[in-house]
């Protein structure tokens, strides 16, 4: 059916449970900074959408939150979110990490998979291989693909680019064959200032410690264009406790300076322009369990009238 005339097209959702590399992956097929990456997991919260177009295929990327089990409203949300998402694809992603044996929220994965939509295409990403050996990854292949015999097995390193060609011809011929949904140079449709709100979260991954970048949440006050001279962007760190935001403002500032400066560059990056980067800190009181304060960090809550 597929010669070399017909383009593919479609909406491929990345799967899988936190910290196993899905947005070091989109990240690499898109060449841009567009998930944010951190050896912390559940940094990803939001949807988010990476396009990748050429000759003969466009391929629209859905980066869903981790599925894990919700401690608190957040959580709750963001499982809505993962298991909405896998409804709306023409085939799914599953990324997995193979340098640990299957973990329960692989299994979990698994179940999801087979109660949504048995007859969707699924590709099995066993990410991480360069840190086994041969045998190693031969074991591990059996062991995530008994969950779920379906799914096409492939071995990759999103570090280092091993496979991903091989991916990526896997991932277009399991595409139906369709339009150009979007113009060529579109990477991402997502919002500029929402790349540049998890940017800033990850800059605060980076310089904090322990449990104080779980309990932030980002908002962009103000993205000004400046023509030649860049973009001003406003943004204002929300955090749970006062003694957080001492913290995050560090002494005299020098934390948030930090933040600031580490922030900018990687927007600078995305963007490709310069930035004249403003960071305030304030505390809002268990954001995480308000749905109001959910909804204006940008969190739509589901299921809701
Ligand atoms: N050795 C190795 N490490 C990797 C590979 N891919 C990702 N990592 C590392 O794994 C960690 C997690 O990667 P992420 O891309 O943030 O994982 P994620 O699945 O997007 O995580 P969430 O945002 O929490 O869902 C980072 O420290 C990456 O550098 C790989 O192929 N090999």
């Amino acid at each position: 059916m597929t010669s070399e005339s017909v383009f593919h097209s479609g909406y491929v959702t990345l799967i899988g449970r936190p910290n196993v590399g899905k947005s070091t992956l989109l990240n690499a097929i898109l060449k841009q900074k567009v998930a944010a990456v951190s050896p912390r997991p559940q940094t990803t919260r939001k949807r988010q959408l990476g396009i990748l177009t050429d000759d003969s295929a466009q391929i629209i990327f859905i980066d869903t939150p981790g599925i894990h089990k919700p401690h608190h409203k957040l959580g709750e949300f963001m499982n809505e979110s993962a298991t909405d998402t896998l409804l709306d694809a023409d085939l799914i992603l599953w990324v997995v990490d193979a340098s640990e044996a299957p973990h329960e929220e692989d299994f979990l994965i698994a179940n999801r998979l087979n109660a949504i939509r048995a007859d969707l295409p699924v590709i099995l990403a066993l990410n991480k291989v360069d840190t086994l050996n041969a045998e190693q990854i031969a074991e591990r292949r059996e062991k995530f693909t008994a969950l779920y015999p379906n799914a096409r097995p492939i071995e990759i390193s999103a570090l280092t680019g091993a496979g991903q060609s091989s991916l990526m011809d896997l991932l277009i011929s399991s595409l139906p064959a369709g339009p150009k949904y979007f113009p060529e140079d579109t990477v991402t449709d997502l919002y500029e200032r929402d790349i540049a709100a998890d940017l800033i979260r990850e800059a605060a991954l980076v310089h904090l410690r322990d449990e104080i970048p779980h309990a932030m949440a980002v908002r962009i006050d103000e993205y000004l264009e400046r023509g030649e001279t860049g973009a001003k962007i406003s943004a204002t760190l929300f955090v749970e406790r006062d003694s957080q935001k001492g913290i995050v403002i560090g002494k005299g500032g020098s934390m948030l300076k930090e933040i600031g400066s580490t922030a900018r560059k990687e927007i600078e990056r995305m963007s490709g322009r310069k930035v004249f980067l403003d960071l305030r800190v304030k505390t809002s009181l268990n954001w995480r369990n308000d749905p109001h304060a959910l909804r204006l960090f940008g969190f739509e809550i589901q299921n809701e009238e």
